[in-house]
């Protein structure tokens, strides 16, 4: 049984280095259903590397994940079963339509027949792509193609939607709608943890966590956290200054 308090993304303690290079460093939050978690860094900050942890691409030297109340390490499959990812890098199959698409992931998971059908209209109407089910991915724009991967990501009914930079080289407007699209999903009870360098992407209402050469700097509401009403003015201040530590005094959600 997985309770209300852990259905979400539990990360305690995370580290990870290449070599010599500290990547991560201690890192521990909370990302809960119904609210999207913006995490935010710049380039370098290690917001890939803590992906490839989350999807376990690499494996945890230290620390520890939960995902829908399951144990990365001790129960993978279950934990894994929970996410929905979208990845950086595209990773559609441009000669399939976009049903095929997503029909090939139901099968991964075990969705076949009518049922998969049925996850699919549902998926790609979430993301306002129904009408699009049997075009080729390759005659859509980028916006829409996101749009898709982000539909392909829900159809085996994740409680966690795990977002790597996925508006990186769209328009204003393709990446507008796709962060209110990701928004709505959150608001339906999804936990949505969701990387970007980008603070036009972060709402006032937002859970906030800045995390800049491994470390993180700011955890709590995305309000409390902005100074005199300017994020993107806060982000530089913080990340210019190489701040790496001095989370005390300001908010931050406390951790079990
Ligand atoms: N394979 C690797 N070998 C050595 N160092 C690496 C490797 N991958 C990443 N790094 C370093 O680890 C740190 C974190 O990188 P990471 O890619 O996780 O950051 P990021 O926040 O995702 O950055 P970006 O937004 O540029 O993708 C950086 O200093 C990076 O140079």
């Amino acid at each position: 049984m997985t309770s209300p308090s852990n259905s979400g993304l539990r990360v305690r303690g995370l580290s990870h280095a290449y070599g010599a290079k500290q990547a991560l460093d201690d890192v521990s939050f909370d990302a809960e259903p119904g609210r999207f978690t913006a995490l935010l860094g710049p380039n370098g900050a290690g917001k890939s590397t803590l992906f490839a942890l989350l999807t376990r691409l690499f494996s945890a030297g230290t620390g520890s994940i939960s995902v829908g109340g399951h144990d990365l390490n001790r129960a993978p499959r279950q934990a894994l079963a929970c996410m929905g990812i979208v990845f950086q890098q595209p990773t559609l199959d441009l000669d399939l339509t976009v049903r095929q698409n997503l029909a090939y992931f139901a099968a991964l998971h075990g969705l076949s027949g009518r049922a998969a059908r049925l996850r699919i209209d549902e998926s790609l109407e979430r993301l306002a792509m129904g009408e699009r089910a049997s075009e080729k991915v390759r005659a859509l724009n980028g916006g829409h193609r996101r749009r898709t991967e982000l539909a392909r990501a829900l159809v085996h009914s994740p409680r966690v939607l795990l977002c790597d930079e996925p508006t990186v080289g769209l328009d204003a407007a393709s990446r507008a709608a796709i962060v209110s699209h990701v928004h709505a999903l959150a608001a339906e009870g999804l936990t949505v943890l969701w990387a970007t360098h980008l603070t036009d992407e972060v709402g006032p209402d937002d859970h906030l966590i800045i995390l800049h050469r491994g470390r993180i700097l700011r955890d709590g509401a995305a309000r409390d956290i902005t100074e005199d009403g300017d994020l993107s003015g806060t982000f530089l201040r913080l990340t210019d200054s190489g701040e790496t530590s001095g989370i005390a005094g300001i908010s931050r959600e406390g951790h079990a």
